[in-house]
């Protein structure tokens, strides 16, 4: 008998009837001899309404005390569920969190799982019982109520069909599968049938809010297949499964995103030395402030632009590290933009295909929209542009990569194999004989590896007029003169002008400047030996430390960082060659030590 583990969000709760229409699609799974977990957040705008209440009281009000306010959404919402559940005639419970041995860390608010005792709900499924857990909530050490951050019962749901074995976790939403982009923004936008697990990881930090970024985390390290699918039809989702299952052939981009409230900063002269870049990352992380995007080029006379953006809301305090950071570091100022957003494509095909940043970057030229930043990983390319032009860009790169089209022959559907404990060996919590080398939470920092690439070279172009068409020019003459480009860094311009830089394979470096030298200034400058190093795994985004870890790590080592990209998996950078093996000593070295 396979187990199955349903979640149904806020839209799929909001009344009497939905909550019925839910209980309906449990009842049915159950039927079919399926052993039956349902997940259920807060009905409705519930969270929201309740966020309001309490700042209407108290305007910072103490996080505990929201944890305790918040969590009362989704306990409302199990409890009519087994209610609706039993109303239709099969035996069903509900728990909270607490209940079920949710045990998370006290960072109240955006709480990370530790561990989650199995025995309570299998006894009950064992019992014939449709069991109904609260999402989105756990409890500390020490029987807080806590929560796991908006949007964090698809991070319950995956945890729990992860822990359990269960054969899928299927997310109920009001949209039928994920789409190649948000179908509000663009509804030309196509269900994608099947995503691996860092396309969805990527598109989800970059501003697809259908999945929680946290949860696809979890589904990649446990191997649980998620099902995406609409509450109000019976039609197939969207299936997010393993690489080696969702890979399709021919297609460069799977999706586009838009996150639309950014905003940059820029820390303007900062000094090319190493060490200099880690000191900046830790003042602001110590500020427990998620930073998305960073941008380094190439220093000119001895200073460089370091750039990065955060959400809008976060702007104020991190103005207040940035500006620390910049004074500790003897910069020469910080300079922000709280207008702005950032669209990106992402698909595993890029690894292969040449000339698409080129298309994307010609898709934005087309409708005059000017790129105030670029950052390129594997599967990503993103942009910075102005937040008025943001519904506009991400229209148009849909478009170019024919996105409507690419979805609409589906593939067979995917079939998931058979129910199987996938769960690693989780340690007790506070266990004297933890084995130290195994996770200590379930959402622990899993550093998969550490790579040097030696094979690059970078090549700079100065003095490029900040206008649209530029960049789409300067790598369509690039992609004519046939070299594969692997990083692109766009930083902001400050004065009119600003630098490119991107790496190609050291044997094209030539060419590719030769290629670019009749574009801006015309000043080309070549890197021929480049080290590349990358510190990959599961948990980067969410764990702030990864970045400020590897930037000490180089720094301890007197690395000086040149180029800098980050992705969900991912963050590369480009240094000095001639330290480039000292530098992964010293990666490996860090990386060996659990981060929390
Ligand atoms: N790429 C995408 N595919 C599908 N939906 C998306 C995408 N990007 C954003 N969305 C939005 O996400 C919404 C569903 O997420 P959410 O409102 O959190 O649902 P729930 O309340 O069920 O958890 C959809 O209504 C859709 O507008
Ligand atoms: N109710 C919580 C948790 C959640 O995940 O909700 P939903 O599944 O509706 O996105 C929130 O609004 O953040």
């Amino acid at each position: 008998m396979s187990l199955l583990v349903q979640k149904f969000g806020g839209t799929s709760v909001a009344d009497s009837d939905k909550i019925l229409a839910a209980a309906r699609r449990a009842i049915q799974a159950h039927q079919r001899g399926d052993q039956v977990l349902v997940v259920v957040s807060a009905r409705g705008h519930t969270t929201d309404e309740l966020v309001a209440l309490a700042r209407e009281i108290n305007d910072r009000p103490p996080a505990r005390e929201m944890d305790m306010l918040l969590s009362t959404g989704e306990q409302v919402s199990v409890a009519l569920m087994a209610m609706a559940v039993e109303a239709l005639g099969v035996p069903a419970i509900s728990f909270t969190g607490a209940q079920i041995g949710l045990v998370t860390d006290s960072f109240h608010t955006k709480a990370r799982i530790r561990n989650i005792s199995t025995e309570r709900m299998q006894a009950a499924l064992d019992a014939g019982r449709i069991v109904i857990v609260a999402g989105f909530q756990g409890v500390d050490e020490n029987y807080n109520i806590t929560t796991l951050g908006r949007g964090g019962s698809d991070t319950t749901a995956v945890a729990l069909a992860a822990v359990l074995g269960a054969s899928a976790c299927e997310i109920y939403t009001d949209v039928d599968g994920v789409y190649t982009t948000d179908p509000r923004i663009v509804p030309e936008a196509r269900k994608i049938e099947r995503i691996s697990y860092d396309e969805m990881l990527e598109l989800a930090s970059l501003g697809a809010g259908v999945m929680h970024s946290r949860s696809i985390e979890f589904a990649k390290k446990y191997g649980v297949p998620i099902h995406v699918r609409s509450s109000f039809s019976d039609a197939a989702g969207t299936w997010i499964v393993a690489e080696a299952d969702a890979r399709r052939l021919g297609v460069p981009v799977t999706g586009a995103a838009l996150a639309k409230d950014e905003a940059r900063i820029t820390i303007q002269g900062v000094p090319d030395r190493p060490g200099v870049v880690h000191r900046i990352f830790h003042t602001i992380s110590k500020a427990a402030i998620v930073v998305d995007m960073i941008v380094q080029n190439v220093a000119v006379e001895g200073r460089a632009e370091v750039s990065f953006t955060v959400a809008k809301g976060d702007l104020p305090e991190t103005l207040s590290a940035a500006e620390a950071a910049a004074h500790a570091v003897g910069a020469i100022g910080v300079q922000h933009d709280a207008e702005v957003a950032k669209v990106s494509v992402v698909g595993l095909g890029m690894r292969t295909h040449t000339g698409v940043a080129t298309t994307m970057f010609e898709a934005l030229a087309k409708e005059g929209i000017n790129i105030q930043m670029i950052t390129t990983s594997e599967i990503k390319i993103s942009v910075l542009v102005a937040r008025p032009k943001a519904a506009a860009a991400l229209r148009a790169v849909h478009k170019a990569f024919l996105l409507e089209m690419v979805h609409a022959a589906p593939p067979s559907p995917f079939v998931p194999g058979p129910s199987s404990k996938r769960a690693m060996k989780l340690v007790p919590l506070a266990d004297p004989d933890a084995d130290p080398d195994l996770p200590q939470g379930m959402e622990d920092l899993v550093i998969a590896g550490v790579d040097l690439d030696e094979t690059q070279a970078n090549v700079s172009l100065f003095g490029v007029p900040d206008e649209p068409g530029y960049a789409a020019r300067v790598f369509r003459a690039i992609g004519e003169a046939e070299v594969f480009v692997d990083m692109i860094v766009q930083n902001v311009s400050l004065e009119g002008m600003t630098d490119l830089s991107f790496t190609v394979p050291r044997e094209s470096a030539d060419r590719a400047a030769a290629a670019v030298r009749p574009f801006g200034g015309g000043k080309v400058a070549v890197e021929p030996h480049l080290a590349k190093l990358a510190v990959s795994g599961v948990g980067m985004r969410t764990h702030t430390g990864v970045a400020t870890a590897m930037f000490r790590a180089l720094a301890d080592a007197s690395i000086n960082i040149k180029l800098i990209n980050t992705s969900e998996v991912r963050i590369n950078v480009g240094a000095d060659s001639a330290g480039g093996k000292l530098a992964l000593e010293s990666l490996r070295k860090a990386f060996a030590l659990d981060e929390r």
